[in-house]
């Protein structure tokens, strides 16, 4: 078997007032979809950084392609409030991640993967000018631009109306799987989790650890799997269990 392309031995962290994280053993192989699903609080967002590398690590093991992780190497990170340059136009936004390929390449693959989020009539705009869910949408094609094996995607879809993150949800699947890139996805929203996940960890706090992992037993991903039948009945389970860890954090 190949190696994983991300690997937690038992990691913790403490960001300085007790433990956050505790004892997280888990494993993410190439073009693997893992959602994180879990409390308000319960560290995901601290768990993203640390496979980011932005945060060093103190406790346990953390290795993505067998090294650990160097921020701004190997994987690309969307938060909620990503920051865009304010002085560079839309298009810009994008091509700057793909230094190092042609211009004529950068543009085409700047405005290709922008039409298909929507943003095809705004490529000449500047940032600022652009809606919140639009700049989500901005956000979202510069990672998808960059050439790294993994995405790390903190409640990516957050501020977006059901029928942009739809379409966005669609297009991060299109852009991930089996052949391509893998994501690990840090989200509230049950609904997403179990319509994008290849597997879900379910997370519960003080100090954050893992209580369960997922693997939908549903047809398909996406739109497909939440046109399944059996869907509503597992969202129903998972929003239970979820209600009943944070009542019990
Ligand atoms: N830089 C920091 N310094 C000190 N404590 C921190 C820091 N960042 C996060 N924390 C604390 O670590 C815990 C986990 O925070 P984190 O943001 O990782 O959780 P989360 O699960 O992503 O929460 P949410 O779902 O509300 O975004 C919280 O108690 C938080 O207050």
């Amino acid at each position: 078997m190949s190696a994983p392309l991300l690997s937690l031995r038992g990691l913790g962290h403490d960001h300085g007032d007790g433990p956050v994280l505790t004892d997280l053993t888990v494993e993410v192989g190439a073009g693997e979809r893992l959602v994180i699903l879990g409390p308000s609080g319960c560290g995901k967002t601290t768990l993203l950084r640390l496979m980011a590398g932005l945060l060093p690590i103190c406790e346990g093991q953390l290795l993505l392609d067998g090294r650990p992780p160097v921020a701004g190497r190997g994987a690309a990170l969307i938060f909620q409030n990503t920051r865009l340059l304010p002085w560079r136009r839309v298009r810009e936004n994008v091509e700057l991640v793909l230094a190092g390929r042609p211009k004529a390449e950068r543009r085409e693959r700047a405005a290709d993967l922008l039409q298909r989020l929507g943003l095809g009539a705004r490529l000449e705009d500047w940032p600022g000018a652009l809606s919140g869910g639009q700049k989500q949408r901005l956000a979202l094609a510069r990672a998808l631009a960059m050439d790294v094996p993994l995405l790390l995607l903190d409640e990516p879809f957050a501020n977006l109306d059901p029928l942009a993150r739809e379409q966005m949800q669609e297009e991060l699947l299109r852009q991930t799987g089996v052949e391509g890139r893998a994501f690990v996805l840090v989200t509230h929203s049950v609904d997403e989790a179990l319509a994008l996940g290849d597997r879900i960890l379910l997370m519960q706090p003080r100090p954050g650890r893992i209580l369960r992992e997922v693997t939908p037993d549903l047809p398909g991903i996406g739109m497909e799997r939440r046109r399944a039948p059996r869907f509503y009945t597992a969202l129903a389970e998972l929003s239970d269990e979820l209600r009943e860890v944070a009542r019990e954090g």
